[in-house]
């Protein structure tokens, strides 16, 4: 039986919660300050308790995954000191919070993964990045994979200062698209259409365009000119929205930065 610790259940930690809960072989414990997700925790099957310190005293966690903010893992990755093995491994899913500045509060032994997931990992559609750190070793990145397999896809890379790139796309990202359905939905209502049906329209656009591109392994640059008749609908639109200068390219270059810069900023705070 592998136990999993989880500190911090809220947004990001509880989409991975109510996956994770139903994994064989594996049983699970939060540490969560409020108590409204604390209940909402143990509503999936967990049990929460509002400080590593209340936590049964023969607990031992093969696994302590931190899902703080960023300016509460050093607490917390001290906190988990009480509970993990020197053979233990700690995961973290903080933006910013590098390996390096783990380890301080984390001492020598436990191997460290530094993980990136985003919030579709509630439906196990996340993607997950993981860099490791060095001492850690092919059972570590096992356990790992074991886990964030069951949320989502997985990448694992070595070299971590791309960890903030990856933070500002795949991390981030579902806000983006999120954002993408309001603004689609209401510019079809702008042009008439009731707001649910506008609303329908958006998502399954979305779905079937993100399924359509991952099943076909084309171009997504193919799959758009398939869609574009000569001098018809989807030329009219995308010569607003390829505009070189205010286009989607364009704003979407600069919100990736903006997301980049701050990870490197929570990490230096
Ligand atoms: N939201 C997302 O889509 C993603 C988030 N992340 C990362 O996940 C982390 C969490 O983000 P998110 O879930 O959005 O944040 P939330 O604020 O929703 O969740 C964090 C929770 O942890 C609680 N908490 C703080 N300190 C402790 C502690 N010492 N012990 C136990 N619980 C504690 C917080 O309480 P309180 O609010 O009272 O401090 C809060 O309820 C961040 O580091 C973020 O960078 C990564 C990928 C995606
Ligand atoms: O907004 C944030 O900082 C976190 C990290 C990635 C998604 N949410």
């Amino acid at each position: 039986m592998t136990q999993v610790l989880l500190i911090g259940a809220g947004n990001m930690g509880f989409a991975m919660l109510r996956t994770w809960i139903g994994m064989e072989g594996h049983r699970f414990a939060v540490v969560e300050v409020n108590e409204s997700l604390r209940q909402r925790a143990e509503s999936v099957g967990a049990q929460a308790y509002d400080a590593v310190s209340d936590l049964p005293v023969d607990l031992a966690a093969n696994v302590v995954v931190i899902a703080t903010k960023p300016q509460a893992v050093a607490d917390a990755v001290a906190d988990s000191r009480a509970v993990l093995g020197q053979d233990g491994l700690l995961m973290s899913v903080a933006a910013g919070i590098t390996i390096d500045g783990m380890r301080q509060y984390a001492g020598e032994g436990p191997a460290i993964v530094r993980c990136m997931p985003n919030t579709p990992a509630a439906i196990g559609e996340g993607m997950v990045v993981c860099c490791a750190s060095a001492n850690a070793r092919s059972s570590d990145r096992a356990l790992a994979l074991s886990l964030l397999s069951a949320i989502g896809r997985v990448a694992f890379i070595e070299n971590e200062s791309l960890m903030d790139a990856v933070t500002a796309m795949s991390g981030s990202g579902p806000a983006y698209v999120f954002h993408l359905l309001e603004a689609f939905s209401a510019a079809g209502v702008a042009a008439g259409l009731p707001e649910d049906l506008a609303m329908t329209l958006a998502k399954q656009t979305v779905f079937g365009a993100a399924k359509l591109a991952l099943a076909s392994g084309a171009d997504p640059a193919v799959l758009r000119e398939q869609v574009t008749s000569a001098h018809g609908t989807t030329a009219a639109a995308l010569s607003v929205l390829m505009n070189p200068e205010v286009g989607l390219a364009v704003l979407f270059r600069r919100a990736v930065e903006a997301a980049r810069h701050r990870s490197l900023e929570l990490g230096a705070e």
